[in-house]
C-alpha cells in the first residue's frame, strides 16, 4: 500500500517507520525542513530505543522516505495518516489548528481515492469535520473516506509499543474501509478491535483519562498512608494482584506529566462540558495531580523552615520520564521554577533533556549530564525523574558528595532497608520517612 503520513512527532514518526517496517511504502512529510533534512540522513529527531536502526533500515529498502513539501507525498497516495499535534487551548480544550491545515494540505493535493485516517488524539465528531473539510476543499472529484486509529504507543517504548501493542482500533465509517485498514495493520500481529468511528475517538479519551485516574487515585492514598504510617508500595501490591485492578499504574510519586495524561484529561473534561456533562471525577484526578506536583516542595519548606535561600540543591532528573528527552509537562517545569524563586541554586541533572531544558528553563540554574557532579556539595537533592542511573546508584554516595545528605525522593527509587543503612535523611511518598537519628 502507498502511504502518506502528515507529521513527524513522536506518534507520525514511529508510525510511518512501522508502516514501512511491514513492507508499505511511506513517505512522511513534515512541515519544519530541518526534522526532514535530519531524518533523510537518517538522524532520528526524538530519542526513542530502537527507532535509528529502523529509519536507516527502511530507507535503504526504499520504503521509507521524507519530505517537507505536501505535493510531493500526497498525490500518489492510498492512505493519508494525519499524525500532528492537538496540543491544549487556554479553556483546556484540544487545539484542532493542526489537524485542520492537514486536511487543507490533503484537500490541495489529492488526486485520486483515498482513506484518511486520523492518528492525532481528537475530541468525539473531529473525523467527520475532517471529512468535510477536505471534501469542500478539494478541487477535484475524488472519494475521501475517513477513520479513526487512536495511538496508544508510549514515550521511551514507542517501537516496542507499536510492534507488540495490546490492541489495534479502527472506527471506519464502512466495513470496507474498516477492512482495508486492518489488512494495513495485519503484520503487526495485534489484536484489532473494529468500531464506530465515534466510539474510537472516545476510547483514546478515556484509556488516557482512565490511567490519570490510576494514578491520581494511587497518590491519593498515597498521602493518606503518610497519614496513617502505611507504606503505599505495600498498598499497591495488594491492591495489584487482583487481577480486575491489575498493578499497572499505581505507583504513586510526583504526578503524572508528559504529552499526554494532562492535555488529554482536559480535553475530555471540557468535552464532557460542552454536552452539559459535569465530569466531576475527572476534575478530582487533574487537582490531585496539580497538588501532587508541588508536594515535594511542601516537604522541602516544612524541613527547612520555609527558608532556601542560597542553598545548593541538586534536582536530578528533568524529563518526564525516564528514556525519554521531552519535558512536556514534566514536574520538573513546576518545581524548577519556584525552588529558583525562593532563592535557591539550582543544578539539574538528566542524562538527556538538558539541550530541551535550557530551551524551557533558561540560563538561571545549571545543567550537567553527569549525575555526581549534581549531587557535589548540594544542601539537599530532589529526584525528580526515576532515571535507571539514579535508580541504581549506591546509597553512599549522598553521604560522600553532598554537604548533608538529604533526599527529597519523588519517585521512591529507593528500598526503604538500603536507605536505613545508608546515613541519609530521605523523604519519599507515601511511605514512612527515614532520618539517620532512627537508623537503629
Ligand atoms: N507523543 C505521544 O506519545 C503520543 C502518543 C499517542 C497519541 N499522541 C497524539 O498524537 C498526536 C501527535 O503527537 P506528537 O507528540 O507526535 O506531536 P508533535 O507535536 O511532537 O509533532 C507533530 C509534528 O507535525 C508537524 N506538522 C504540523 N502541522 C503539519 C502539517 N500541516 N503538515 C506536515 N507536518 C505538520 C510538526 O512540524 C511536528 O513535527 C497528538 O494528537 C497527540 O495527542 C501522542
Ligand atoms: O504508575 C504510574 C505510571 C505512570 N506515571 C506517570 O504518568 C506519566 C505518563 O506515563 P506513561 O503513560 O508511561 O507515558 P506517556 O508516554 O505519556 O504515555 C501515555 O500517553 C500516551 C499519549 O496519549 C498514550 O498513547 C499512552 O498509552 C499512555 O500511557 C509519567 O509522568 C509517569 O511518570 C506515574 O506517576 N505512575
Amino acid at each position: 500500500m502507498k502511504i502518506a503520513v502528515i507529521g513527524t512527532g513522536y506518534v507520525g514518526l514511529v508510525t510511518g517507520v512501522a508502516l514501512s517496517e511491514i513492507g508499505h511504502v511511506v513517505t512522511c512529510i513534515d512541515v519544519d525542513p530541518s526534522k526532514v533534512e535530519r531524518l533523510s540522513k537518517g538522524i532520528p529527531t526524538i530519542y526513542e530505543p530502537g527507532l535509528e536502526e529502523l529509519i536507516k533500515k527502511n530507507i535503504g529498502s526504499g520504503n521509507l522516505r521524507f519530505t517537507s513539501e505536501h505535493q510531493k507525498g500526497l498525490p500518489d497516495a492510498e492512505v493519508v495518516y494525519i499524525a500532528v499535534g492537538t496540543p491544549q487551548r487556554a479553556d483546556g480544550a484540544a487545539n484542532l489548528d493542526y489537524v485542520e491545515q492537514a486536511a487543507l494540505d490533503i484537500a490541495a493535493n489529492i488526486k485520486r481515492d483515498i482513506i484518511v485516517v486520523i492518528k492525532s488524539t481528537v475530541p468525539v465528531g473531529t473525523n467527520f469535520h475532517i471529512r468535510n473539510l477536505i471534501n469542500q476543499h478539494t478541487m477535484n472529484s475524488v472519494r475521501v473516506k475517513i477513520a479513526s486509529n487512536p495511538e496508544f504507543l508510549r514515550e521511551g517504548s514507542a517501537v516496542e509499543d507499536t510492534f507488540h501493542g495490546d490492541r489495534i482500533v479502527i472506527g471506519a465509517e464502512d466495513a470496507e474501509t474498516g477492512e482495508i485498514l486492518a489488512q494495513i495493520n495485519k503484520p503487526f500481529n495485534t489484536p484489532i478491535v473494529k468500531t464506530d468511528i465515534s466510539s474510537a475517538e472516545m476510547i483514546k479519551y478515556s484509556s488516557n483519562a482512565f490511567l490519570a485516574t490510576k494514578i491520581s487515585f494511587i497518590n491519593e492514598i498515597a498521602n493518606l498512608c503518610e497519614s496513617m504510617g502505611a507504606n503505599v508500595e505495600e498498598v499497591a501490591k495488594g491492591m495489584g494482584l487482583d487481577h480486575r485492578i491489575g498493578p499497572d499504574f499505581l505507583k504513586a510519586g510526583i504526578g503524572y506529566g508528559g504529552s499526554c495524561f494532562p492535555k488529554d484529561t482536559n480535553a475530555l473534561v471540557q468535552l464532557a462540558g460542552n454536552a452539559n456533562h459535569e465530569f466531576n471525577l475527572l476534575k478530582s484526578v487533574i487537582e490531585v495531580n496539580n497538588n501532587q506536583q508541588v508536594l515535594l516542595l511542601h516537604k522541602i519548606l516544612s524541613r527547612f523552615g520555609d527558608d532556601i535561600q542560597g542553598k545548593r540543591v541538586a534536582v536530578l532528573g528533568l524529563a518526564f520520564k525516564p528514556n525519554t528527552d521531552d519535558l512536556r509537562e514534566s514536574p520538573a517545569l513546576v518545581i524548577i521554577p519556584k525552588l529558583v524563586e525562593l532563592g535557591a541554586n539550582v543544578i539539574a541533572y538528566d542524562p538527556i533533556a538538558v539541550n530541551n531544558a535550557k530551551k524551557q528553563l533558561g540560563t538561571e540554574i545549571g545543567y550537567t549530564e553527569d549525575f555526581t557532579e549534581a549531587l557535589k556539595n548540594a544542601d539537599f537533592t530532589v529526584i525528580i525523574t526515576d532515571w535507571s542511573e539514579v535508580k541504581k546508584a549506591n546509597l553512599s554516595i549522598y553521604s560522600q558528595l553532598m554537604k548533608e545528605p538529604i533526599v527529597f525522593d519523588g519517585r521512591n527509587c529507593y528500598d526503604l532497608n538500603e536507605v536505613k543503612k545508608a546515613t541519609i535523611e530521605y523523604y519519599s511518598i507515601g511511605r514512612p520517612d527515614q532520618a539517620p537519628e532512627l537508623i537503629g
